[in-house]
């Protein structure tokens, strides 16, 4: 099943799409097959999925069904194990400037950014950081370029001089964000990018990111397995259970008559005030 852009993606349609994938499967091998006998785990199984600049479609589906490994197809640090991946509309043959590239167009929030972060080197460095492994700018357009990232995420120049343990985790993953924002890239994949966050920052950290899609005019994967924060986040879902999608469509129109039975219990979880 595929994910189509929708009327009200307008912008988003006539743009072409900067990442596609045709009938991707990933298999990983386990050692839970036996002794001397790998076993295979069908982690994404046949997945088209497309996503183009000012558009965002989340992504959910339980621990385990395989949406972190679709993450990693999708920033190019997985190759498929099968069907294809068009990067800009060419099929992408993971060579070292492909891979490059990708990685300056397509960035990634994840999780913790505890781990995302290196705790050795204060804010501005890890800014600094992706610039100047790309080579872009001077020495005072990167610094120019640091404070306004910093700013964009709402923390104040002072925040460029700590460690990421100085700060909380709300504004670590701040720090996360703006660094992946630095290399202007036209699609940001966040996966469960509060999840590790204190639930009293939650939502601030979901409008920041919102906020930042429509000012920026961003391309959004927002992958998690909450269906309720999808929602609140992305117009368009993707329900993925056991490594396929087996549900897409407007967000609104999923929770008001879900087609399949999977996201029919996703939903029963979902906490009403009734
Ligand atoms: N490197 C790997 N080697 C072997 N199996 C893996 C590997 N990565 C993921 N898997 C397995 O593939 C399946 C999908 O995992 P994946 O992490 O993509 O799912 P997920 O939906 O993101 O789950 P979670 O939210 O728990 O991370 C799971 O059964 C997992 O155990």
């Amino acid at each position: 099943m595929s994910v189509q852009t929708q009327p009200q993606d307008q912008a988003a349609a006539s743009a072409s799409p900067v990442i596609e994938l045709r009938e991707v499967r990933v298999v990983h091998k386990t050692r839970t097959g036996g002794l001397f006998r790998p076993g295979l785990v069908k982690a994404v199984d046949g997945v088209d999925f497309t996503i183009s600049r000012g558009e965002t479609v989340g992504i959910v589906g339980e621990s385990g069904c395989g949406k972190t490994t679709l993450a990693r197809v999708l920033v190019g640090l997985q190759r498929p194990t099968s069907g294809e991946v068009l990067f800009r509309g060419r099929p992408l043959r993971y060579t070292a400037p492909e891979r490059r590239e990708l990685g300056r167009a397509v960035s990634v929030v994840f999780q913790d950014p505890a781990t995302a972060l290196n705790p050795r080197m204060i804010v501005r460095e890890q800014l600094l950081d992706p610039l100047i492994v790309h080579g872009i700018g001077t020495p005072e357009s990167r610094d120019a370029r640091v404070r306004e990232l910093i700013g964009l995420v709402g923390l104040p120049p002072s925040a460029l001089e700590v460690l990421p343990r100085q700060i909380s985790g709300g504004q670590r993953q701040r720090v996360a964000i703006a660094r992946a924002l630095a290399l202007e890239p036209d699609v940001i994949v966040a996966d469960e990018p509060t999840s590790a966050l204190d639930v009293s920052v939650r939502a601030q950290v979901l409008n920041l990111l919102t906020d930042l899609k429509e000012g920026l005019g961003l391309g959004m994967i927002f992958i998690s397995h909450d269906i309720s924060t999808v929602r609140f986040v992305a117009d368009r879902m993707a329900v993925m259970n056991a490594g396929k999608i087996v549900e897409t469509g407007p967000s609104d129109a999923i929770f008001a008559s879900p087609q399949h039975d999977y996201t029919r219990t996703l939903l029963s979880a979902v906490p009403t005030l009734l």
